[in-house]
């Protein structure tokens, strides 16, 4: 770390501890004490930012203090990554005004941790801590840089690393605590967790939750951005819920799931289509068949999908399970063994990473619904765009794909939307074997049910489809049975029709 960087931070600690000698005890432990007379981070007066005709965010007002560990929800489009674009200051409001910090007090700042947490696997956790502009020697040797990395750890409840690990040693709950100490230690004092625990298993995710409170509790305010509402239901101070771009709920205290859930699904249908296992065997044609297959991880796996069924595939972080959808899509080749496609089928796949692998950013929702699909609309070499377009726009409405408009860069629509895209996509050629990894993660709870009910038509449609995932909603309400792979890549179990129900319960009890 460069002399200039190691001042800076030195005289944040000053400004600090000195706003932090300015609270009453109980307000920096965050114990009983109320939060309102602690320091104003963030304040919002009719803040309004637009995309040319469409109003993202309209006239908000909210004011976020320090200590306060807050959830930012709402339905996919709502606004709240218009908003964290705004706190980080990546975009400029259209009218209104942001304020970082409360008049007549330094102005506070903000930063905003993503899913890919923006940290280096090889570098050790100093590093990845004083990592940036300003560094201009190896500072392992500095027993000041380790004492500040060891007071960032502290800050984050992670005292009994040591700053020399490797990243790549630590969880990734760990690394992300990692992200948010880096942020502390530069000075940020509103830290927004956008969507970070949707790739984490659920133990992980409250663990992390957990010591994300830790740090509101020592004078951060922390606003977690989540579509899995059972992680910050009775763990936040605070619930923000964002509706068409609108403030639709702002409470503290208690918030019932049922009653957040009321408030975002407002003006949608609620209706839970959930697909009704037919018990025992599937009985189907046989569409795709594994023999014996094995890659990275994974096998030797036999399996096969039927006509007309769902497989549900389930296994831990480390199993490399999504390895074994890949296979069954043939997105990837096995080492060893065979996978047999019946004559004449097309398998597609959506992968489990949507932003890395699935979408092509800079390109419209048509051409990303219509990619890989061409020939469904190509006669004597020419391709009918007419017939393309039309057929694509029909796909985008019964999917409810919002905005309307296909021409749209799909960046510029929501997670939950691009997702329903990318789901028209994978279908578009009317494929007789879909693969779907993570199918849910990053959607709200009333897309969700959208993509149940989409799922659920497919196979009564008599398509076979496996659905790969963590997320013990999605196998519970679309599995005809679940293949379980364990932790060293190998079916575990396969569960029947009528041990869904105490599978997931028991999974989602366990974390
Ligand atoms: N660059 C852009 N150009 C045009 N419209 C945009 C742009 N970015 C966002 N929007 C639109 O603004 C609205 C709010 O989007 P935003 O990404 O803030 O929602 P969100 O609540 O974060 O959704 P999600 O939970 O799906 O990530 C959406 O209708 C989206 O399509």
């Amino acid at each position: 770390m460069g002399p200039e960087q190691l001042m800076a931070m030195q005289q944040h600690r000053r400004d600090r501890r000195r706003r932090e000698a300015a609270m009453a005890p109980g307000d920096r432990t965050g114990g009983e004490s109320s939060v309102s007379d602690q320091r104003v981070t963030v304040q919002c007066r009719g803040l309004t930012k637009k995309y040319g005709d469409h109003t993202a965010l309209d006239k908000v007002d909210l004011t976020l203090r320090a200590g306060e560990f807050v959830a930012l929800l709402g339905p996919n489009g709502a606004g709240k990554s218009t908003l964290i674009k705004l706190l980080d200051g990546v975009i400029a409001c259209t009218a209104g005004s942001l304020r970082l910090g409360s008049e007549g007090d330094a102005a506070a700042s903000a930063g905003v941790i993503h899913q890919d947490l923006g940290l280096f696997d090889d570098m050790s956790v100093a590093e990845n801590l004083f990592l940036g502009p300003g560094m201009s020697k190896p500072f392992l040797s500095l027993s000041s840089e380790y004492r500040s990395a060891e007071e960032m750890l502290e800050f984050v409840g992670l005292s009994a690393v040591d700053p020399r690990t490797l990243l790549r040693d630590l969880s990734l709950g760990q690394r992300a605590l990692i992200a948010t100490a880096r942020l502390w230690s530069r000075g940020a004092e509103v830290i927004v967790v956008d969507e970070v625990t949707a790739s984490l298993p659920r133990a992980e995710a409250f663990w992390l939750i957990e010591h994300l409170k830790g740090a509101a509790r020592k004078g951060a305010t922390v606003v977690m951005v989540t579509h899995r509402l059972e992680e910050v239901v009775g763990h936040v101070d605070r619930y923000v819920v964002f509706v068409d771009g609108k403030v639709a709920l702002d409470e503290g205290g208690h918030v019932e799931r049922d009653a957040l859930v009321e408030v975002m699904s407002s003006g949608r249908n609620k209706a839970l289509t959930t697909h009704q296992s037919g018990g025992g065997e599937p009985r189907g044609e046989v569409v795709v068949e594994l023999t014996d297959v094995s890659v990275n991880r994974i096998g030797p796996l036999s399996l096969t999908l039927h006509e007309g069924s769902i497989t549900g595939l389930y296994g831990s972080s480390v199993s490399g399970f999504h390895d074994a959808a890949y296979l069954v899509a043939g997105v990837i080749r096995p080492r060893h063994g065979r996978v047999k496609v019946r004559p004449g089928t097309k398998v597609t796949c959506l992968p489990a990473h949507r932003d890395v692998d699935g979408t092509f950013p800079d390109q419209t929702v048509e051409f990303n619904m219509s990619m890989g699909n061409s020939n469904r609309w190509r006669r004597l070499g020419l391709i009918n765009l007419a017939k393309m377009r039309d057929e694509i726009s029909a796909a985008a409405v019964e999917l409810n794909v919002i905005p309307r408009n296909t021409d749209a860069v799909i960046t510029t629509l929501s997670g939950g939307n691009q997702q329903k895209a990318l789901l028209g996509r994978v279908v578009a050629d009317q494929p007789g074997c879909v693969v779907l990894c993570e199918p849910t993660r990053g959607v709200d709870v009333a897309t969700r049910r959208e993509i149940y009910s989409f799922v659920t038509k497919l196979a009564q449609d008599g398509c076979a489809v496996m659905v790969a995932s963590s997320d013990m909603e999605d196998l519970a309400s679309l599995a005809d049975r679940i293949v379980v792979i364990d932790d060293d890549g190998q079916v575990e179990s396969v569960i029947d029709a009528d041990g869904i129900e105490e599978f997931c319960s028991l999974r989602t009890a366990l974390g």
